[in-house]
């Protein structure tokens, strides 16, 4: 059989993986350069969404500010409506006028706009990095695209973190509140204090009584320890900026690569040593399940006392009724907040209303200059996907025509559950950069396009560790952007090409293991699964053969063979009320090593899983959400 086809100008990666009893063939394409057949392909296909008379002239609802140059090049294309506060209802009845809108964070895109606007809302624009108020299943069942402008307010909301790290520090909003509100209540009765014929040198101490220049002493920043959480994009550009001000940079960040951390002259360390060892925190990762409320009564415990925290991520990074509790306790001396669980928070919130506290209203993102970038991206954006052209920043989109999804539907739930399970076994610290997958089947090469399948790796490597939304549509950029590189290599199976796929591997290189036997002899994290009775399973790990459908949650467990394991495994998750769905085990040979694959629905206590870890028998054990 003939080799893949390629458009790509890198060099096919050498044949390293052994699947044993398959006929290998050269790789078929490597990522990120792609450009004309992934445009092509493309277009066409966001033209299915995109799909306006071409004699009426569009119309855009812009529903909050928008910078003035976005509002131009948006006129140029269509009428546009600027309409900011409109309420819930108002929206909605708008919206049915509308082919496209564009929002910031304090619109909520709903499931009702989507109805209201009766199939014939377009493109949603979010000018910005967080969709998390577009309701994204609602718009991709509307076949409406949704784009946002991911770049153009990072060195906003760096400066902002800055910003307020310095404030605080000299106690900057308490010293400015306090000398306005003496001085206004002075000036007040300052005509009494005179006509009460006090002497001017009395009248004067009076006036600036409250000078509180002891009260306000600050902490300098130099010298001192700051970790940064989250070493993307903002987290590194605050780290530059702190460098600079002559601070100790360390970052945790259990994906970022340490050479991109090295060449800002920030360590790289774990959670623990990052907490422990700060005097002041920034936090900067996406809020996912494993980042919400990251800081919390456990967390804060393990902290200096004294520890200085800036949030402009989200709000739901900080378990906020915990960090009331350290503040009253003194652990956290100051907290600078830009971001709320709640937005706007309750006008009584105790943490908004703590002394201690500075407080801004998520304005991370609001220089001039920030939103006339962010106007322009989303502009762009938003013309350029009304007009069927590709958008590189889609968050959102259905992929491929209806007859391949359909066949190709278990095997795309398979490689986004591969890719996840991939990245979650990677160990702090060391960061993902090179993924090959490699694909097994008896289909010739044209008879199988992947983009699809390399797209769902994409997006389960890069979800669980980042606030971006990867597609078909995104996946090469995101990944592109991230320094991710993903090879791929086509394995030909004799036999019938009826099913169009017999397995699919992933392997991730040069990084180490929270789950050792996941590394395979030549050395990379490995996970490879096929599809049976439409299901997706996981059925080898590392150098171990297991078969585990991939629903719910697993646990992957390496012990000494032998009997009863199963058993003792099973009944900490039943007095644990977890359902077990599957269970498989992998060994070399009986009574040496085996890895147990458990499939959970429910997640295990801590306790559960550390009674599992306490097992003499196990080795060691990860649990790894799907
Ligand atoms: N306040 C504002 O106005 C404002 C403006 C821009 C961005 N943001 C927010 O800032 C955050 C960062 O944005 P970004 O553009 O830098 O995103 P990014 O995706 O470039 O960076 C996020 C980083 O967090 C890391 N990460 C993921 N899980 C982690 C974990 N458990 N521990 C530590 N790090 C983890 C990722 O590896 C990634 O490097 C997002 O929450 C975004 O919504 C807020
Ligand atoms: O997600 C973002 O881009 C920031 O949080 C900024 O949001 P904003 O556009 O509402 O200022």
């Amino acid at each position: 059989m003939a080799a893949s086809a390629s458009s790509t100008s890198l060099k096919p990666s050498t044949p390293s993986t052994t699947i044993s009893g398959l006929r290998r063939r050269p790789l078929s394409t490597t990522f990120g350069v792609t450009t004309l057949s992934f445009r092509r392909l493309h277009r066409d296909q966001l033209c299915r969404f995109v799909v306006l008379s071409m004699d009426a002239k569009p119309t855009i609802l812009v529903a909050e500010k928008l910078g003035e140059a976005g509002v131009k090049l948006l006129k140029e294309f269509a009428n546009v409506d600027c309409s900011y506060n409109l309420s819930p209802e108002e929206l909605c009845t708008k919206i049915s006028l509308c082919d496209a809108l564009i929002v910031r964070s304090g619109t909520k895109v709903s499931r009702e706009v989507f109805e209201s606007s009766a199939g014939r809302l377009k493109v949603v624009g979010r000018a910005g990095v967080g969709i998390d108020n577009v309701d994204l299943a609602a718009a991709t069942e509307h076949g409406c695209l949704v784009v946002n402008a991911p770049t153009a307010n990072t060195v906003a909301a760096a400066e902002h973190g800055i910003a307020l790290l310095t404030a605080m520090a000299r106690n900057i909003a308490q010293a400015d509140a306090s000398v306005k509100a003496d001085a206004s209540a002075s000036v007040k009765n300052f005509s009494s204090m005179k006509s009460s014929c006090l002497p001017l040198h009395e009248i004067f101490v009076n006036f600036y009584s409250k000078w509180l220049r002891s009260k306000y002493v600050g902490v300098s920043l130099v010298g001192k320890t700051l970790a940064v959480l989250g070493f993307g994009k903002v987290g590194s550009e605050v780290a530059r900026r702190a460098k600079g001000l002559g601070m100790h940079v360390i970052a945790h960040d259990p994906y970022a690569p340490a050479d991109r951390a090295r060449a800002i002259g920030v360590e790289l360390v774990s959670f623990d040593e990052a907490i422990a060892s700060a005097d002041f925190i920034s936090l900067h990762m996406p809020l996912t399940a494993s980042t919400s409320k990251v800081l919390n009564d456990e967390t804060f415990a393990k902290m200096k006392k004294g520890v200085r925290i800036v949030n402009v991520a989200r709000g739901g990074v900080i378990d906020e009724e915990a960090l009331v509790k350290a503040l009253d306790a003194g652990i956290v001396a100051q907290a600078a907040l830009d971001v709320f669980t709640v937005e706007p928070p309750a006008k009584d919130s105790k943490l908004v209303q703590h002394e201690n506290v500075t407080a801004t209203p998520h304005l991370g993102a609001s220089t001039m200059e920030a939103q006339e970038g962010v106007a322009i991206e989303i502009a762009e954006a938003v013309v350029g996907a009304l007009k069927g052209e590709l958008a590189a920043t889609a968050v959102n989109a259905p992929m491929v025509p209806a007859q391949v999804l359909t066949e190709l539907k278990p095997f795309v739930a398979l490689s986004e559950k591969l890719g996840r399970l991939a990245v979650q076994l990677v160990a702090g610290g060391t960061g993902v950069k090179t993924v090959k997958v490699t694909y097994a089947s008896a289909r010739a090469p044209d008879d199988l396009d992947t983009r699809l399948l390399r797209a769902m790796i994409t997006k389960g490597l890069i979800e669980p560790i980042s606030s971006v939304f990867v597609n078909l549509v995104n996946a090469d950029f995101t990944a592109k952007q991230r320094g991710l590189r993903i090879t791929e290599e086509r394995v030909f199976l004799d036999g019938s090409p009826e099913s169009p796929l017999e397995l699919i591997q992933v392997q991730i290189a040069n990084v180490e293991s929270k789950f050792a036997s996941a590394i395979s002899d030549s050395g990379e994290i490995k996970v490879e699964g096929r599809v049976k009775d439409g299901i997706p399973h996981l059925t080898r790990v590392g150098s171990f053969e297991v078969d585990v459908s991939l629903e719910g949650s697993l646990i992957l467990c390496r012990q000494v063979d032998q009997p009863g394991m199963i058993g003792k495994v099973g009944s900490i998750l039943a007095e644990d009320n977890v359902n077990v769905s599957f269970m498989s085990v992998g060994r070399i040979a009986p009574r040496k090593q085996a890895v147990m694959a458990i499939g959970v629905d429910e997640e295990p206590s801590k306790q559960s899983l550390k009674k599992i870890g306490e097992i003499p028998a196990v080795e060691e054990f990860v649990y790894l959400k799907l």
